[in-house]
């Protein structure tokens, strides 16, 4: 039985419970579960039979082969690092935390001193399959424009002072270099992480918001040496977290399902 834990109780959370309990990942079982908000954690209980947790240190000292991330940025280097030291593998999900490049090097210099991996799903976006190829060639540009309905950025877009009410038409929100754009929408642009960690080379980022939109759509250009990519992908948001979309948790629970399967398919 592969046994795993989850810090982070929410929507992708809750959904690879679902996904663990009705079988979707077979052979394993959520053993031990941590939110900081209890009600979370004790709803998850309920559904999986998981141990609450009291603390991120609790839960890492469980007999555990996998540790989830899916809290917040601020929770990745506590969960990420105390995983590693007990010796288990991390999945991450708040990938915009890496882009503080010297926790991401502590954080794989870690990994490979206690011989243990760090997952980073594709999340919201696809192609970095092809990416990861392209970046064995040399890659010119890697662009991400993100278009969300206006309530999927509304935590960030009232942060950078934005009356909500005044947005009736589509209005760029954000252009400028991965590391800004993490830093002004940490809940809506981990794909833009995840995206220059996969071609090792800074995204640049734009962001609409678009009062009319329903889907959380992103599209990817890389340029390189060995061709373009172009990615188109309209994502349907989760009803409990609007700002995640249901694509983020599914990327998950594949790589989960994927840990023990033979064949592996994509670079
Ligand atoms: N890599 C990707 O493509 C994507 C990543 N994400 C990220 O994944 C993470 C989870 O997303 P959702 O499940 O939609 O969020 P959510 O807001 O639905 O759930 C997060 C849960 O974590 C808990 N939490 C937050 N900080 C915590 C901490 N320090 N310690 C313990 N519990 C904590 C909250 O109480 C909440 O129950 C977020 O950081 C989100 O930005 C979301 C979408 C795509
Ligand atoms: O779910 C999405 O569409 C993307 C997202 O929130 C993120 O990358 O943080």
């Amino acid at each position: 039985m592969f046994k795993i834990g989850i810090v982070g109780c929410g929507a992708i959370g809750s959904f690879i419970s679902k996904k663990v309990v009705d079988g979707t990942i077979k052979n394993t079982k959520v053993v031990a579960i941590y939110d900081r908000n209890l009600n979370k954690a004790e709803s998850l209980s309920e559904l999986t039979g998981a141990k609450i947790c009291s603390s991120i240190d609790d839960l890492v000292k469980e007999d555990l082969d996998l540790v989830i991330e899916c809290a917040s940025i601020k929770a990745v280097e506590d969960v990420a690092e105390k995983s590693l030291r007990n010796k288990k593998d991390v999945l991450i999900m708040s990938v915009g935390a890496l882009a503080d490049k010297e926790l991401f090097l502590k954080l794989q210099n870690l990994a490979k001193s206690v011989g243990r991996k760090i997952y980073l799903p594709s999340g919201a976006i696809g192609g970095l399959d092809a990416i990861k190829a392209m970046r064995l060639g040399k890659i010119n540009e890697v662009i991400l424009k993100t278009t969300k309905p206006v309530n999927a950025l509304e935590d960030a877009l009232k942060n950078l002072g934005y009356n909500l009410k005044d947005i009736k038409n589509p209005v760029v929100v954000f252009e400028g270099d991965v590391f800004e754009a993490i830093k002004d929408f940490p809940m809506n642009i981990n794909v833009s992480v995840t995206l220059s960690i996969a071609a090792e080379f800074p995204a640049k980022v734009m962001i609409i918001a678009d009062p009319k939109a329903k889907l959380n759509k992103h599209e990817i250009l890389v340029k390189s040496s060995i061709g373009t990519l172009k990615v188109c992908i309209e994502n349907v948001p989760f009803e409990e977290n609007p700002k995640t979309s249901a694509l983020a948790a599914y990327s998950a629970v594949r790589l989960i399902r994927d840990l023990a399967e033979p064949v592996k398919v994509g670079t």
